[in-house]
C-alpha cells in the first residue's frame, strides 16, 4: 500500500482491495514512548509528555508558540462510531492527527445479542456492525494513519454479549489492541445469563491475554445506570475487584487490565470534592492496574459546552491523580451519534487539559490528610459490600438478590437494583458442562482440556489454528448485495466524478449542518421560531438538538441540525486571493535601496495592540525585520492623528487596526481614513493598509483603502505588499 499523501483523502476502494490477503501488523497493545522529565519542547519544560507525531494539526493557541505540538504521556481516545466504517475511518485520520492513538468502535445497537460472528459491511445503527471486514478494513487503515502521524495507533471495540468468545478470536486473529470485556455488563446492562456471562468471560480473556490486548473494564456503566451516581461509588470499587481478580485469574496480566473509571459527578455539586477522595481510593485499592479515565457520561446533556467542561474536569482529575488512557467521550454523546468535529473536539479537550496540567503535581499535592477519612469510608463501604455478598452465598445469589446498581449508598439499600436470575435472562442453561475426555485442539482455550502429553501446540493435532495459521482464517467478503459499502461508496464515486460537494456531519457529504440561533422570545417560541427559520431557508428535516434559556422572556439560544437540499459545484467557488508573499531577499535589497517608513496604531476606540505588534516588531518576524521603519501611535488612536502622524513622517504607508467590527465601527473608520487623507492631498502618496480578525481584502477594498489582512497575517505578508505596492508607484512615476 502507498503511503498517505496528506493532501489526498484516504482511498478507501484501495483499502478493500486485496483485504482477504491483509495480515496485522502486530498483535498487542501499545503504550506511548514517554520521554524524560523536564524535556524542553521550544523553550518550555515538559514532565509528562511522549515522543512527538511526525504530522499533526496542534492547538489553536499553538501558532503563537512556532506551532509546538506536545503529545500527552497519556493515551488519548477517540470514540467514532457513525455506522459506516468507511466514513469512521476517515475521522479517525482526523483524530490522529489531533493527537488521538487510541481508536474505540461502537459497536451497532444490539450486538450483544447476536447470538454469531456477522459478516461483510452492513450499515450500523449507533454504532458498526463488528465484522470481519470492516475490523480488517480498520485496522489496515490504521496502519496507513499510523505511518502518516507516526506514532502507534490503538484499534479498539467491545468483547461482550452471547458472542463474546467468537468476538475475541476474530479480534485476536485480525489484530485488535484493546477491548471492554466484563462479564458483570453482559449480565448487567445486556440481560444475559450470569453463568454463560462468566464461563464466556472466562474464554474471551484468555484469548485477549495471548494477543495482548489491553482490556477496559464496564464499571463506568453504574455510574452512567444510578439515579443520583455518587451513591454507587462504594458499587464501582467492587465491580472492578470483580472484574480484576477474574482477569488475574483467567491469567491477563495485571499491566493489561484497565480499570474504566468515571469521576460519579457533576456541578452543580461541588463535584470534585466528591470525586477526588474516589479517585484516590480507587487508585490506592487497585495499585498496579491501568486506568481508563473516562468522563461521566451519566449526566452528559445536549449542552456541548457543559459536556466540554465535564471533560476539562476530568482530566484535570487525571492529572491530580493519574490516568494510563484519557476518554474522550465525545461532547455530543448526549445529542446524536458523535460527529466529526465533535470526536475532534473531544481529542482537543483531553490535549489541552493534559498539556495544561503537565507536571502539576510538582506544585498542587493533594491533602491526603484532608481526605484520608473519607477515602478509607469509601473503602469500607466496598469492603463491606463484598463481605455481604459473601454472606449471601456469593456473586450469583447476590445478584438474585439485586444487589447491583442498588441506589442505595451502600450499606444504604433502596431495594432497586438491577436483579438478574442465576438460571434466567438470555442465552440461560447454554452452558454445557465438558465430558470427562472433552478435548479441544485449538490454542488459547480456556478450562479443561484433555490433551495429549508432550504437545508444543494444541493446535499441532490438527495441523495449526487460525491464532498460529492465519492463512486458515476464512474472510467472507460480503453477505448482503444490498446492504454494504460498495453501493455506499457508489454514492461518493458519483458526487466526486460530477465534481460537487454537500456539507456532513457523520458521513460524505451527508448534507447536515447546523445553525444556532437566538430569539428575543421564550423557549418554546424560540423554538418554533429556529424551526420556521429553516424552513424559510429551505432546509430539510430541521431538529432542535440543544437550547439554553438565556432569560426566561429575554432571550433563547438555540441550537438546529437540518439538511442542505442542493449540492456545492467545487470548481464554481471562489477561493480566497492568497496574500502574495516576495522572497525574502527582494524585500531586503528594495528597502536597502528604498527606504520605507510607515506610521500604526490601532484605531478608533479599540485597545487591542497585539495583532499589530506582531505585524511591526521584528521578533515576531514583523516588517522591522526587513528594515522598514515605523513610528507607532499606539491604541485607541483617532484617524486624524494616524492622518497628521503620517504627513509629519512623509510615511509610504499607514497600517491600521481594527479589531472591534461591532456595529460595523471597522468600517467607518476605514471610510474615515480615506476621507482624510484624500482631504489632506497625501492619499496617492500613502498606501492605507488595514488589519485585523474580521477583515478581508475585499472588504477593505470596497472601503476605499488599499489593502486588507485578515487571522493568521505575518509580517511577510504586509512588507511584500509594501514593497510590491512601492515599486509599482516609482515605476510609474520614474516612467512619466
Ligand atoms: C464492558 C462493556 N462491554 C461492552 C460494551 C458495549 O456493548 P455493545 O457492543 O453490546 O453495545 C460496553 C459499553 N460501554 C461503553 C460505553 C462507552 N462508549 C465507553 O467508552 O466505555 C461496555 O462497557
Amino acid at each position: 500500500m502507498m503511503p498517505l499523501d496528506p493532501k489526498k483523502p484516504i482511498d478507501i476502494e484501495e483499502i478493500l482491495k486485496d483485504l482477504d490477503k491483509y495480515r496485522p501488523r502486530r498483535r498487542g497493545w501499545t503504550w506511548r514512548k514517554k520521554l524524560p522529565e523536564g524535556t524542553k519542547v521550544d523553550r518550555y519544560e515538559y514532565y509528562q509528555i511522549s515522543e512527538p507525531l511526525k504530522n499533526s494539526i496542534p492547538l489553536p493557541a499553538a501558532h503563537y508558540f512556532n506551532n509546538i505540538d506536545p503529545q500527552p504521556d497519556v493515551v488519548i481516545t477517540a470514540e467514532i462510531a457513525s455506522g459506516r466504517f468507511e466514513d469512521d475511518i476517515r475521522r479517525m485520520r482526523m483524530a490522529a492527527w489531533h493527537g488521538a492513538d487510541h481508536i474505540m468502535v461502537i459497536r451497532t445497537l444490539g450486538q450483544s445479542h447476536f447470538d454469531g460472528l456477522i459478516e461483510g459491511t452492513p450499515e450500523g445503527v449507533g454504532g458498526i456492525p463488528i465484522t470481519r471486514k470492516q475490523v480488517r478494513a480498520t485496522r489496515k487503515a490504521l496502519d496507513l494513519i499510523e505511518d502518516e502521524v507516526g506514532r502507534p495507533i490503538n484499534f479498539h471495540s467491545y468483547v461482550s454479549g452471547v458472542a463474546g468468545p467468537e468476538i475475541a478470536v476474530l479480534f485476536a486473529e485480525e489484530g485488535v489492541n484493546g477491548a471492554h470485556q466484563d462479564p458483570q455488563y453482559n449480565i448487567l446492562y445486556r440481560g444475559v445469563n450470569p453463568v454463560r456471562s462468566f464461563v464466556d468471560a472466562a474464554v474471551a480473556k484468555k484469548i485477549m491475554a495471548w494477543a495482548g490486548m489491553l482490556q477496559i473494564d464496564g464499571a463506568h456503566n453504574a455510574n452512567a445506570s444510578a439515579k443520583i451516581s455518587w451513591t454507587v461509588m462504594p458499587e464501582l470499587l467492587v465491580q472492578h475487584g470483580i472484574n480484576c481478580m477474574f482477569s488475574l485469574k483467567v491469567g491477563m496480566p495485571k499491566e493489561n487490565i484497565a480499570l474504566s473509571t468515571v469521576p460519579p459527578m457533576i456541578a452543580p455539586t461541588p463535584e470534585m470534592r466528591i470525586d477526588l477522595p474516589y479517585a484516590v481510593a480507587l487508585r490506592e485499592l487497585f495499585k498496579g492496574f491501568r486506568f481508563r479515565a473516562q468522563m461521566n457520561t451519566r449526566y452528559i446533556e445536549s449542552d456541548l459546552f457543559d459536556a466540554t467542561r465535564v471533560h476539562v474536569l476530568n482530566a484535570v482529575l487525571s492529572r491530580l491523580t493519574s490516568a494510563d488512557l484519557q476518554s474522550t467521550i465525545t461532547p455530543d454523546e448526549g445529542r446524536n451519534v458523535p460527529w466529526h468535529i465533535n470526536s475532534i473536539r473531544g481529542v482537543e479537550t483531553a490535549k489541552h487539559t493534559l498539556l495544561a496540567m503537565d507536571g502539576i503535581q510538582k506544585y498542587v499535592k493533594i491533602d491526603r490528610e484532608a481526605i484520608r477519612e473519607k477515602v478509607r469510608e469509601l473503602k469500607m463501604r466496598a469492603i463491606l459490600m463484598l463481605e455481604e455478598i459473601l454472606e449471601m452465598g456469593g456473586y450469583f445469589e447476590a445478584l438474585e438478590a439485586g444487589m447491583f446498581v442498588d441506589n442505595g449508598y451502600y450499606p444504604e439499600r433502596l431495594g432497586d437494583g438491577i436483579a438478574r436470575k442465576k438460571d434466567g435472562e438470555i442465552a440461560a442453561g447454554t452452558v454445557v458442562p465438558r465430558d470427562p475426555d472433552y478435548m479441544a485442539p485449538v490454542c488459547e482455550h480456556f478450562g479443561y482440556n484433555n490433551l495429549p502429553e508432550g504437545l508444543e501446540k494444541p493446535c499441532d493435532l490438527i495441523g495449526g489454528c487460525t491464532f498460529h495459521k492465519p492463512e486458515k482464517i476464512q474472510f467472507i467478503d460480503e453477505l448482503d448485495e444490498t446492504d454494504n459499502v460498495n453501493l455506499r461508496l457508489q454514492r461518493v464515486k458519483d458526487m466526486k466524478a460530477r465534481n460537487v460537494i454537500k456539507p456532513e456531519v457523520e458521513w460524505y457529504a451527508d448534507g447536515w449542518i447546523q445553525l444556532d440561533m437566538t430569539f428575543s422570545l421564550p423557549e418554546e417560541y424560540a423554538e418554533a421560531a429556529a424551526l420556521a427559520v429553516c424552513e424559510r431557508l429551505g432546509l430539510e428535516d430541521p431538529t432542535i438538538i440543544a437550547k439554553t434559556v438565556l432569560h426566561p422572556a429575554e432571550g433563547t439560544y438555540v441550537e438546529v441540525k437540518a439538511k442542505v437540499p442542493f449540492e456545492i459545484k467545487i470548481d464554481e467557488l471562489k477561493l480566497p486571493k492568497k496574500p502574495e508573499i516576495l522572497p525574502e531577499d527582494e524585500i531586503f535589497d528594495f528597502v536597502a535601496k528604498r527606504p520605507i517608513t510607515v506610521v500604526a496604531a490601532t484605531v478608533g476606540e479599540d485597545e487591542h495592540s497585539v495583532g499589530l505588534r506582531e505585524i511591526l516588531d521584528i521578533k515576531h518576524g514583523g516588517i522591522e525585520k526587513y528594515g522598514i521603519k515605523y513610528h507607532y501611535l499606539g491604541t485607541s488612536c483617532p484617524p486624524e492623528k494616524l492622518i497628521d502622524a503620517a504627513i509629519e513622517t512623509g510615511a509610504d504607508a499607514i497600517l491600521a487596526s481594527m479589531i472591534i467590527t461591532h456595529n460595523d465601527v471597522h468600517i467607518k473608520n476605514m471610510r474615515r481614513l480615506n476621507e482624510l487623507a484624500i482631504e489632506k492631498g497625501i492619499r496617492d502618496k500613502v498606501l492605507i493598509i488595514v488589519g485585523g480578525t474580521q477583515i478581508t481584502n475585499d472588504l477593505a477594498i470596497e472601503n476605499g483603502v488599499d489593502a486588507g489582512f485578515g487571522r493568521g497575517t505575518k509580517g511577510i505578508h504586509v512588507a511584500s505588499f509594501i514593497v510590491k505596492k512601492l515599486r509599482e508607484r516609482d515605476a510609474q512615476s520614474s516612467g512619466n
